[in-house]
């Protein structure tokens, strides 16, 4: 019948108790004590095979290539990065022979005087966290020289590229134009691949002005850390990376908005785990920046009206070598102060705590950085 043939002790709640009652031997509180052995049994069995995988000569050689690479990594703290990995201490950088073996063109920006008033001066205000400007550190002649020199690179294809954010699909930072230039950017060549169009190779001669100016932005870290030395602070040891940042703004068109250029890794990070300690490395240039160190490359000449000033919230002084003045610019009621973009004027600020925009410019605006890490 229907009746007896749909009974189903499991469903009923039965089948356990009426299976165990058949086991001999087992009195009362047996089935627990079968479940807890049965379950050690199994954890044992886990343990076994993790330890049968881990003894593997395969999994060992694995585990030590992972946890070295980990190490070394860690050790470098992010110069195995493309943005570091050619960088040089900045006694190499102001070196006057590069690591290729050819001569430097650089030369001190910070106009060395016997006493050191400027390099000491820049050190002690940077340590301020002002912002320390010097003018006139290129001469009119370089100055024009450059103007034609940046008309050809720029007209070169491949001599102008749009910047990293603008290339990451992202429009609203900042709209300049950029080259970094490295060492290999220069070669006595670069005419002929200009003027053949080649997209690739040396865009910019060796011994132009603007290797002049990429050298001797790259060799100001050591004046800079004398300063630094100078002011009882020997703990600076810059580090200088093999490359610069040439940024073209072109007329009626730039802008950078409010940023630092430095980057402070937040505690909480590390919560994230192994993907914290990948952000921390591959952040690690910009963690490591530690000056910024621009120059102006365009006409001498830059009234108000042609805009482009880089806008910071900090305090502004300019250095004058000739009588070893010192003289602070005004600050407007909310806290911003304005720098005219000359051509031949140097800023130097600290990257991890000096905010800064560039204002909206009506003029090609030309600009070389170097970022001086610690
Ligand atoms: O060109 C300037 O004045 C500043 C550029 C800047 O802030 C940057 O490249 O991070
Ligand atoms: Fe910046």
């Amino acid at each position: 019948m229907a009746a007896v043939g749909t009974f189903r002790p499991a469903a009923a709640g039965l089948g356990r108790r009426h299976c165990g009652s058949l086991r001999p031997g087992l009195g009362p509180g047996g089935l627990a004590n079968l479940a807890r052995a049965k379950a050690e049994a199994q954890e044992k069995g886990r343990k076994r095979r993790f330890r049968d995988v881990l003894s593997q000569p395969a999994t060992l050689g694995l585990l030590a290539v992972a946890g070295a690479g980990t190490l070394a990594i860690g050790y470098y703290d992010g110069l195995w990065l493309p943005l570091l990995k050619d960088a040089q201490t900045a006694e190499q950088a102001a070196s006057p022979v590069s690591s290729s073996g050819s001569s430097r063109s650089g030369r001190s920006l910070l106009a060395p005087s016997a006493d050191r008033w400027v390099s000491q001066s820049a050190a002690d205000r940077l340590a301020r966290g002002e912002v320390v400007v010097l003018d006139g550190v290129l001469s009119s002649k370089e100055l024009e020289q450059l103007r034609s020199e940046l008309q050809t690179l720029a007209a070169a294809p491949g001599g102008l590229q749009l910047n990293p954010k603008v290339q990451a699909g992202n429009l609203d930072i900042r709209t300049d134009r950029v080259n970094y230039l490295r060492e290999s950017s220069f070669s006595s060549s670069s005419a002929s691949s200009a003027a053949s169009g080649q997209a690739t190779g040396p865009l910019c001669s060796s011994g132009s002005a603007l290797q002049l100016v990429h050298d001797s932005l790259r060799s100001l870290a050591f004046d800079l850390q004398e300063g630094f030395a100078a002011c009882g602070d020997s703990s600076k040891k810059f580090l200088v990376p093999g490359w610069s940042q040439l940024s073209n703004y072109s007329q009626g068109s730039g802008f950078y908005i409010w940023h630092v250029d430095g980057f402070h890794f937040p505690l909480w990070y590390w919560l994230m785990g192994p993907y914290g300690l990948y952000l921390f490395l591959q952040r690690g240039a910009v963690r490591r920046r530690s000056i910024t160190a621009l120059l102006y490359l365009h006409e001498e000449e830059w009234p108000a009206s042609f805009g482009g000033a880089l806008r910071v919230r900090a305090p502004v002084v300019v250095l004058h070598s000739q009588g070893q003045k010192v003289e602070e610019i005004s600050t407007s009621p909310d806290g911003c102060s304005e720098i005219l973009p000359r051509g031949g004027r140097l800023v130097l600020f600290d990257s991890h705590t000096v905010e800064h925009e560039v204002a909206y410019t009506q003029r090609e605006r030309w600009a070389l950085t170097v970022w001086i890490h610690q």
